[in-house]
């Protein structure tokens, strides 16, 4: 019988604090309305006290989930309080969050005040949400720091005065594993929990988020408090994806998630996307290169048998498949299956003799492409069909975007001109005017490399066409070049 562990994401307001991250209310929607559908039990919308704006996406957001809980962030502040139980007026299901710093760090130096009167405050203040709302979760702020013996006279004192969950924060990062699992160990044997669950809430500044958050549940804590991607203050929170599909992969110790896994990937993306924050590539479950394979023994045994280096399939994640990327540290084994999939069948000699070639290539050239294999073979290339033969833009303040382009497609040229709200926009609906192809641009990522004016702009793009996904790529220091020339990789993929 697997026990149930309830995840509570908090994207919304603790990843949302991230500088650069901040949200509109259409955008919180949508944000909440994939994690409905990704199935977290509870949604953290936001700290109503903190501005009109948050009160507005908690309230939208109330009305517009169904099934999870709603929760509301407050300080232990009477009006806090009120106004957060004010936003969740339409919530369905809905729980105040209110706490307060419980080290001794926070009780000298933010509220120059002593632990009697904290505890006073913490109790003060979930009797009065308790007035409100049947669920409050009480937070005791930087636990991690707190000495067990304090926070579990905390802990008693909120859950008899009605907190139904009590989070114990390591708000700085600062445990480690053992210590934090200790920690929840000490208060599930020392607090009379009544009904109460005790939930995890993990920062990364050492990058042990994903640990503490699992030594915890090990040790008796039944809630998780995550962030897609593990956005969050300063270094971060733990990370939905790496607790869940931990605790999957591991069906040994026993324990559940509502999670549908195979939304992952898309929700990451969402979020990703629209919080303007991108995944690193080596970012466990969601990153780019979290499914793909890059040196020769690692392409050998994944092609004999994926487990033998995978230890989760892509698609329980909601990514199509794995990848085998061509680099100068790739095998035979990797370079015949490429060759094998562009429809070239080599005997071993001759593959011997295109791996030299191979290799003198990959030394010189990061990014090989299945045409630069063709090429080697001597056939000629399918890809690349699409070339530019020049890019014109006029953009800036008081002007209109025009983009005129011409392309050469198996040797013809084509030219088109056209408008749009920006340079990129303009050059793409220029583009698309030639291909005339159905095509929709599903993913749009620009990222600098370093912070100077003089950076090259690296663009990945993922476009849509005849429901199916490309990907395209370009780096480029014109990112208005390098933005076509992506759209224009994807489009090679798929054109005849
Ligand atoms: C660990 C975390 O992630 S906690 C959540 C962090 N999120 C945020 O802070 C975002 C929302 N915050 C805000 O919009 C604002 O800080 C507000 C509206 C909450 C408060 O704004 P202000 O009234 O201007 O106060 P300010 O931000 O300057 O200082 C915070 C005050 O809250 C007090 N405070 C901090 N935490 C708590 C708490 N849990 N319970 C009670 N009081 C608290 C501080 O002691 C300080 O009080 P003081 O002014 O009497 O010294
Ligand atoms: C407000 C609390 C739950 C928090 O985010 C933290 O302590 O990290
Ligand atoms: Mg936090």
């Amino acid at each position: 019988m697997m026990e149930r562990i309830y995840v509570f994401d908090t994207t919304l307001r603790d990843g949302e604090q991230v500088p650069g991250c901040q949200l509109n209310t259409i955008e919180k929607i949508q944000v909440a309305k994939a994690l409905e559908l990704l199935g977290v039990d509870v949604i953290e919308a936001g700290f109503p006290v903190s501005s009109p704006g948050d009160f507005n996406s908690v309230v939208e957001i109330s009305k517009a989930v169904t099934w999870p809980v709603i929760c509301a962030l407050t300080r232990a502040v009477e009006k806090d309080i009120e106004v957060a139980a004010e936003s969740l007026k339409y919530a369905k299901r809905k729980r105040i969050h209110t706490g307060i710093g419980t080290s001794d760090m926070h009780i000298k130096h933010k509220f120059n005040s002593n632990r009697e009167e904290i505890i006073e405050r913490a109790v003060k203040a979930v009797k009065y949400a308790r007035r409100f709302v049947d669920d409050v979760e009480f937070y005791a702020e930087d636990a991690g720091r707190t000495d067990n013996e304090y926070l579990a006279r905390v802990v008693q004192a909120v859950v008899n005065a009605g907190a139904t969950v009590v989070n114990i924060p390591d708000t700085t990062g600062y445990c480690f594993p053992n210590a934090y699992g200790a920690k929840i160990k000490y208060l599930v044997d020392h607090v009379d929990l009544k009904n109460a669950i005790l939930s995890t809430h993990c920062h990364q500044d050492l990058g042990m988020a994903t640990a503490n958050t699992l030594s915890g549940v090990l040790n008796g804590a039944r809630q998780v408090e995550v962030t897609v991607n593990g956005i969050g203050e300063r270094a971060g929170n733990t990370s939905l994806e790496e607790v869940v599909m931990a605790l999957k992969s591991h069906k040994d110790l026993g324990f559940d998630t509502n999670i549908n896994t195979t939304k992952i990937y898309s929700t990451s993306r969402l979020v990703s996307t629209l919080m303007n924050m991108p995944v690193q590539p080596n970012k466990a479950i969601v990153g780019r290169n979290a499914f793909a394979h890059s040196s020769g023994i690692h392409q050998d045994g994944v092609l004999k048998n994926v487990e033998t280096y995978e230890i989760i399939d892509p698609k329980d994640v909601g990514i199509d498949e794995n990848s085998i990327v061509l680099t100068a540290r790739s095998g035979r084994a990797a370079l015949k299956n490429r060759l094998t999939l562009l429809g070239v069948d080599l005997d071993n000699g001759e593959l011997d003799d295109v791996y030299q070639k191979f290799l003198s290539l990959a030394d010189r050239k990061k990014d090989i492409k299945d045409d630069d294999i063709l090429a080697l073979v001597g056939k000629e290339s399918r890809m690349n069909r699409i070339q530019i033969d020049y890019l014109q833009v006029t953009c800036g303040v008081g002007l209109r975007n025009v983009a005129s382009i011409g392309l050469n497609i198996a040797g013809e040229h084509f030219e088109a001109s056209a408008t749009g709200n920006g340079p990129v926009d303009a050059a793409i609906k220029a583009v698309k005017k030639i291909i005339s192809r159905e095509t929709v641009i599903q993913e749009f990522l620009i990222q600098a490399i370093n912070r100077g004016s003089d950076d090259v702009g690296k663009v990945h793009m993922q476009v849509e066409h005849n429901g199916m996904l490309y990907y395209g790529f370009s780096a480029n220091t014109d990112i208005v070049s390098a933005s076509v020339e992506a759209f224009i990789d994807a489009v090679n993929k798929f054109v005849e």
